[in-house]
């Protein structure tokens, strides 16, 4: 699999910002809401703001695949992905993947297909090949994480199905670029600090969104990009923090949102105090305990308390403008 890392310069590179919303996906109360906080943000900060995307068209040879979403063969058939967990990157994708793979009427591919981002060439067949087999009635899943910053991805989601369920885990961004930061230091320990590549030049405070661990956080702006092509209803936003205090809460809303029986509940899991997350009693097709591995929870590097606090003021009107999008305070602020 091709391993380009979100932090890579180039993976979010041609994705223009602008001042502008979409009256068509957001609502009058939301707008005037970003009006004020448009009139609050500083000049750097209001070229983040959503913008529309233009409709990006599937390649012609994906239009007759679509009616093709599965393949019989004996004990059930590899079928598209009718949910996937979109993102977001270090929110706790991994975590609610492995506990909806409890369920029996959840099937899903371990690995990240990065098919809307960098495999889409490859055409919906290759893509359908990944997938396990599933029975009647069972749900076909997936996550890359990646996908919620892909610029392209929802068009091409859409084109697949338009009735596509999506999953976004959101977690405080500030925490987030934190992890992401954490991530590449552990591959490349040689990196800059973390509040050296948070600004553009330290003694103004200009901080450097281009820096894909800080832009990846400015959830409103990419959910702009996702609501030009799905209905707000079809997409579930999961909370990363309560994934871990309350993982069988949450773990019921996702499955109400997927239409299955309330299976996975709190007997399912148990607090591991040396991992300190929740884990599994009995992972899928086994009777075993099982936490997530070593990448998943890792210690953080102490950053310095001023950083973090200007991170929380750069993020502030855009989380208030998400949570007025999705009519849900995450709590981050
Ligand atoms: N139960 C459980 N066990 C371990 N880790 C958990 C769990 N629930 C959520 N998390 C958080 O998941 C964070 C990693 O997020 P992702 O799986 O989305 O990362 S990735 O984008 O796939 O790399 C990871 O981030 P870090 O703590 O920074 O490592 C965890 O905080």
């Amino acid at each position: 699999m091709l391993a380009l890392s979100s932090n890579h310069p180039l993976y979010l590179a041609g994705h223009p910002l602008h001042l502008s919303f979409n009256m068509c996906s957001i609502s009058t109360k939301f707008w005037v809401f970003g009006y004020i906080s448009i009139a609050a943000l500083g000049e750097a900060d209001k070229r983040l703001l959503p913008s529309p995307s233009p409709p990006a068209v599937p390649p012609p040879s994906l239009h007759k695949n679509r009616a093709m979403s599965s393949f019989s063969n004996g004990s059930g058939s590899k079928k598209l992905p009718q949910a996937i967990i979109i993102g977001v990157k270090k929110g706790g994708t991994r975590a609610l993947l492995e506990f909806l793979r409890v369920h029996p009427d959840i099937r899903a591919v371990g690995a990240e297909p990065h098919f809307f981002d960098r495999n889409y060439e490859n055409g919906l067949e290759w893509y359908r090949d990944l997938m396990p087999k599933t029975l009647e009635g069972q749900i076909t899943m997936e996550k890359t994480p990646s996908y919620f910053v892909t610029r392209e991805a929802p068009a091409r989601i859409s084109a697949m199905s338009r009735d596509t369920k999506l999953i976004v885990v959101v977690r405080d961004p500030v925490t987030r670029a934190i992890s992401d930061y954490t991530q590449t230091l552990s591959k490349k320990p040689d990196i800059p600090s973390f509040e050296s590549l948070t600004f553009k030049n330290r003694t103004t405070g200009l901080i450097d969104t281009s820096w894909s661990a800080i832009q990846i956080g400015i959830y409103a702006k990419h959910l702009d990009n996702w609501l030009q092509y799905f209905p707000m209803d079809q997409i579930l936003f999961v909370s990363g923090e309560r994934l871990i205090s309350d993982p069988a809460g949450e773990l019921g809303r996702v499955q109400d949102f997927l239409g299955l029986k309330r299976i996975i509940t709190d007997k399912h899991f148990y607090f591991n105090q040396t991992k300190g997350f929740p884990c599994l009693k009995k992972a899928e097709g086994s009777s075993k305990p099982h936490c997530l591995g070593k990448t998943k929870g890792r210690t953080h590097p102490n950053i310095d308390p001023e950083v973090v606090q200007r991170l929380r003021d750069f993020y502030r009107p855009f989380n208030m403008k998400f949570y007025q999008m999705t009519g849900h305070n995450f709590g981050w602020d």
